[in-house]
């Protein structure tokens, strides 16, 4: 039914609303979202006008308050399937203003509670629906809601996240649920650009930083070179309508985008308040500055993040799937190519752990690109980030990349040189030129899959194995110079299966898998991850 379309006159305003109550409430039952909040609001506005005339005989006014307390508490709930939270929130006011325990309406304002993740103010809610007699026959509906809000109130207190059942199951079912996270950091100036992301206590390898749900997501599936460029422009332009519906709909939203770079003059922005970005937080005066369609396609440019790159970790049902989205909080963490955290993407969230232990005051970084690769190979994926890197591994190799035997090892590689002479010649070079410590670290990370394909090898090491370091040895120095990541965990593993894993090797295994998958897992789901990496 079109919005300009009128319900056919009818003999009385008792007729005419009854009409329109069926016809609302068949729209419901349809779950046709739109057209039942637009019936609705036809019958509110007549039954309000009603009440006008009828001021004086109370029996037809409570009559109409009744009736008028269903109607808002029935839009509350399309407005919710549509996620116009800010609307169906003041339709809750509206009817629990009518009747102050209306079960629906508590209901409904709980779920959207729910949904804005404000955990503890849905707690309240679903708890006041038990004062109300029709929660007798729906306990079952409102204990589940109880017990989720406790659950996700805790994880968002604590950062105790457990996907252990979920992952040991094989990622069956449906995604466990999560609540938003944050947990010891701070946005601050960085000296890398900007404004970054900073720790306010040590913390742990494996230790989640935030948890964060995206403003919203869009997956699709690539295939054949053609069809995937169309398909990513497809996809670009759905998230864009996506993240300008969600700006139109949410003032808090649109405030937090605001809040995010535009790549331009970044030194100069503002450094907003972490507490603005907490789930439970309370504000709500939001002066919100225009975002014209220029400067949102900036910020997209600048913040969104893909979730099947490289540097990054699908569980579940989306991996195959090409994803793009925006996350407010992560997108203040710069990149780093020698990180001390990584990003792993369950359903719509966004979970970042610290992949190496982290001291108080330290600036979290991730990978935007693949940091296992060349410092010319990097360059030119900044570049497509439009910056350039000024991290620490960048300006040491950048110090380091006069020296020819560099060039002629990256060069032989390109051309399909031997990949343990490769090895062989770095570790060589690295000896002479007093390499130590992390930066022995960088090199190795820098010319990765030659190590990988060296110790993958039976032939290679049969011919070089005697000449360069074991394997852990060099796992250990890439890990700890930048972190953890899944194909140095192949090759970790891949030699322990050849060599056997002792207590020793059990221990190295589950503290670089926690730098890898954080502590959201038990030592078994640990293991089981871990094993699906080298499959
Ligand atoms: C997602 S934002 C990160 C937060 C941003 N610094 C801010 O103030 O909002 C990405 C932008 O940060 C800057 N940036 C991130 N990592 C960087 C790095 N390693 N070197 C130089 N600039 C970086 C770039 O301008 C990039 O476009």
């Amino acid at each position: 039914m079109r919005e300009d379309e009128q319900v056919p006159p009818t003999e009385t305003a008792e007729d005419a609303m009854q009409q329109l109550r069926s016809k609302a409430a068949e729209l419901l039952l349809r779950e046709e979202w739109k057209e039942s909040v637009q019936i609705y609001s036809q019958f509110i506005n007549l039954c309000q006008e009603e009440m006008i005339k009828i001021s004086n005989d109370p029996d037809q006014v409570s009559k109409l308050h009744k009736s008028l307390c269903l109607a808002f508490s029935n839009r509350a709930e399309a407005r919710l399937r549509l996620r116009d939270f800010n609307e169906a929130l003041q339709d809750c006011e509206q009817a629990l203003k009518i009747e102050t325990t209306h079960f629906k309406a508590l209901l409904c304002k709980g779920k959207i509670l729910l949904s804005l993740n404000t955990y503890s103010l849905a707690l309240d809610c679903f708890k006041a629906t038990l004062l109300d007699a029709h929660a007798s026959g729906n306990l079952e509906t409102v204990n589940g809601f109880l017990e989720k809000c406790k659950k996700l109130e805790y994880q968002s207190r604590t950062g105790a996240f457990d996907l252990s059942d979920w992952v040991l199951s094989g990622f069956r079912g449906k995604y466990p649920e999560m609540a938003e996270y944050v947990g010891a950091v701070q946005i601050k100036k960085s000296e890398i650009s900007g404004r970054g992301l900073f720790a306010t206590k040590n913390i742990d390898a494996g230790t989640l930083v935030l948890v964060t749900k995206a403003i919203a997501i869009e997956r699709g599936i690539l295939s054949g070179e053609d069809s995937s460029e169309r398909t990513q422009l497809v996809m670009w332009k759905n998230f864009i309508d996506k993240i300008v519906e969600s700006t139109s709909k949410c003032q808090r939203t649109h405030h937090l985008i605001s809040t995010l770079s535009s790549g331009e003059n970044e030194d100069e922005l503002e450094v907003p308040d972490i507490s603005l970005f907490r789930p439970e937080s309370e504000e709500s005066d939001y002066s919100n500055e225009k975002l014209d369609m220029d400067r949102i396609l900036n910020i997209l440019d600048v913040n969104s993040l893909v979730e099947d790159a490289v540097s990054a970790k699908v569980l579940g049902k989306n991996r195959g799937f090409h994803g793009v989205g925006l996350w407010l909080l992560a997108s203040f963490i710069n990149h780093s190519c020698n990180p001390n955290a990584r990003r792993m993407h369950v359903g719509d969230f966004v979970m970042i752990h610290a992949s190496r232990d982290v001291k108080v005051g330290e600036e979290i970084t991730f990978a935007y690109f693949d940091m296992l690769s060349s410092l010319e190979k990097r360059k030119e994926m900044s570049q497509t980030w439009g910056f350039h890197c000024n991290c620490r591994r960048c300006k040491f190799e950048e110090g380091m990349s006069s020296k020819q035997e560099l060039g002629e090892i990256e060069m032989g590689l390109e051309r399909g040189i031997d990949a343990g002479c490769a090895v062989y010649r770095l570790e060589e070079n690295m000896k002479r030129w007093i390499i130590r410590g992390k930066e022995k670290g960088y090199m190795r990370a820098s010319i990765w899959s030659a190590y990988a394909e060296t110790y993958g090898s039976e032939r290679l090491m049969k011919r070089w194995g005697r000449r360069i370091p074991a394997t852990e040895v060099v796992v250990d120095s890439v890990v700890e110079a930048v972190g953890s990541d899944e194909r140095v965990s192949k090759v970790l593993m891949e030699g322990l299966k050849r060599s056997g894993c002792g207590v020793a090797e059990m221990e190295r295994t589950t503290k670089f898998g926690r730098g890898l998958y954080g502590k959201v897992v038990k030592k078994q789901a640990l293991r089981s991850l871990l094993e699906m990496d080298i499959c």
